[in-house]
């Protein structure tokens, strides 16, 4: 009888009988030479034949590329790519899983970029998230359709607007958006809730009791980060939808914090992603739900999300799809105004001089009776602003893109029609020309006294052109209102491990990063005399 290692290739082929390692060996160099011959042809040949593509960063792999080094740490391959181009600056290439996909990080090339919106389009980004997010075709298509006349613009109807030039309902989005947050009516009276909500949960009474780890009479020992998320999402969401949706879905806090989580998983399409589909699921039924309430309960919701709901309802977009769209919304404004506060907290406890003197810098944001002035706040906290700014210099990790229409000319390299080209923030804000050597260290007075850094074309925490974040106004007063009261209200210690966590570089994020697996900081907050 055979046993099971007579039946090996041998027995059925047996002129290769004792030729085994000769074959391997002789595959392995075939292999290797193919490889060679494709590196040679893809990135020594072809760039001398065609200088005025952009250059790209040479791999083994055809087909793959640098594809799992991105997934695994994208933040580090743009920044070995830059570096293995001599740090010049020009536009290159990385080929990831079968795509081509463009970089730019010089600031030149980063403004022609925002500016150009005939060649560079959006419209595929944004369409293709909402399939991303689960809202279904139909409803993305009647979104992105023209009215063909006055007469059949039944979203200007509805909202009892004007649209002389018949724009679509994604178009008029954006401008709702700026309706909505850059400063004017809305906004004040949308500042004014966050500043009431922000301030009730920062007084002794209304720490949210889920990231209370200790407490006495007089003080308790928080988590820093579930303090801030708590503090802010609940804000942001009664800001915006009104006081109904925490009062009967208290549970979307949880459920956006589990989804914000991996949210990551939804871009990169992740094969093992069941929690974060069960959490989105779950916040899109409450909004749902929400949908479902009669309009009166909803009164105090903000502009935005009325207008969102009366223009989807105009296009009847079904209940279930706005829910969807809504949730959109709700990551928006939520994802990252929680991290950027937690770092300028964490930042700013390291260094006790700082810490008093932005305290005496907000003490005169205050009346006597402790009314926090928001105005003086935004314009009058010069060492406050310049923190924030370096936040959000330090720990963005945002990339914007655009699609091109047709072939693309960006400093003298041609880039095809239909490619993804992509501003990752990381490269412009670590770029020592721009912002001083130092750039690998946080310096919480770097932004101070230089107006000019913070206009500066490579300072992008939000973004430029046609997809400039709207938030950014409202994003920066939530970062210093948290900070300003805290100082105000508590004495703060910081209990255990004093450094600043990490910063979790390899998890892919839209904005800004959060900490590091479990890293957070267990603060103590003393009440004070004044405390509201
Ligand atoms: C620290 C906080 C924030 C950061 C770092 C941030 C960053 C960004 C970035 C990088 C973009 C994409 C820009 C681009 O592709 O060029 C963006 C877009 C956007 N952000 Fe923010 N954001 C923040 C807070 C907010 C808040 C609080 C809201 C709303 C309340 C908001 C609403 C939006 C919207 C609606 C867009 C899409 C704009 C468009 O495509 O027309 N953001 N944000």
């Amino acid at each position: 009888m055979l046993s099971s290692s007579d039946l090996n290739f041998s027995s059925f082929f047996p002129w290769t009988l004792g030729r085994w390692p000769s074959i391997a060996v002789s595959s392995v160099t075939v292999v290797f030479l193919a490889l060679l011959c494709f590196r040679f042809w893809a990135f020594t040949v072809k760039p001398w034949l065609r200088p005025d593509e952009p250059r790209e960063l040479p791999y083994w792999i055809p087909y793959f590329g640098h594809a799992l080094e991105f997934v695994n740490n994208g933040q580090s391959l743009t920044t070995r790519a830059r570096i293995y181009f001599k740090n010049r600056r020009e536009p290159f290439a990385l080929t990831l899983g079968g795509e081509k996909l463009y970089f730019l990080t010089s600031p030149d090339d980063v403004q022609t970029f925002y500016k150009n919106t005939t060649s560079l389009k959006f419209e595929s980004v944004v369409y293709d998230l909402g399939i991303m997010f689960g809202v279904s075709k139909q409803a993305m298509d009647r979104a992105y359709e023209k009215p063909e006349s006055e007469a059949e613009d039944v979203v200007s109807r509805a909202l009892g607007t004007r649209n002389s030039r018949l724009k679509c309902l994604a178009d008029l989005n954006k401008e709702f958006w700026k309706m909505q947050l850059h400063p004017g009516e809305h906004y004040l009276e949308l500042q004014d809730v966050f500043l009431e909500q922000i301030q009730h949960r920062l007084g002794f009474a209304g720490i949210p009791p889920t990231s209370v780890r200790a407490e006495s009479a007089e003080e308790k020992t928080v988590s820093l980060l579930e303090l801030l998320q708590r503090v802010l999402v609940e804000a942001a969401l009664t800001a915006f939808f009104g006081a109904v949706l925490l009062e009967s879905e208290p549970s979307i806090v949880q459920d956006f914090l589990d989804f914000d989580d991996e949210n990551w998983k939804l871009w990169y399409k992740w094969p093992n992603a069941d929690q974060m589909f069960a959490a989105k699921g779950r916040m899109a039924k409450a909004i749902e739900r929400y949908l479902g309430l009669p309009n009166e309960q909803r009164s105090d919701a903000s502009f935005i999300i009325k207008t969102f709901i009366t223009s989807q309802r105009a296009l009847d977009t079904s209940d279930e799809d706005l829910a969807k769209i809504l949730c959109m919304l709700v990551f928006v404004m939520n994802t990252n105004t929680y991290k950027a506060s937690f770092w300028a907290l964490a930042f700013l406890l390291q260094d006790k001089d700082f810490v008093s003197q932005i305290k005496d810098e907000t003490t005169n944001a205050f009346s006597d009776s402790g009314t926090l002035d928001s105005q003086y706040l935004a314009e009058s906290c010069p060492r406050l602003s310049s923190l924030v700014n370096e936040v959000l210099r330090f720990c963005s990790a945002s990339s914007s893109m655009r699609v091109t229409s047709t072939p693309t000319i960006i400093n003298a390299k041609l880039i095809p029609a239909n490619s993804r080209v992509m501003v990752p923030t990381h490269e412009l804000h670590f770029n020592d020309a721009v912002f001083g050597s130092l750039t690998s260290q946080f310096l919480p007075d770097r932004f101070l006294g230089k107006d000019n850094l913070e206009k500066s074309p490579s300072f992008r925490p939000f973004g430029g052109g046609i997809t400039h974040c709207p938030g950014r106004f409202i994003a920066a007063q939530e970062v210093k209102m948290v900070v300003a009261i805290l100082l105000r209200n508590y004495d703060l210690d910081v209990i255990g491990e004093t450094s600043v966590p990490e910063l979790e570089t390899k998890k892919p994020t839209t904005g800004i990063m959060g900490p590091k697996g479990e890293g957070d900081i267990l603060l103590r907050l003393l009440r004070k005399g004044e405390c509201m």
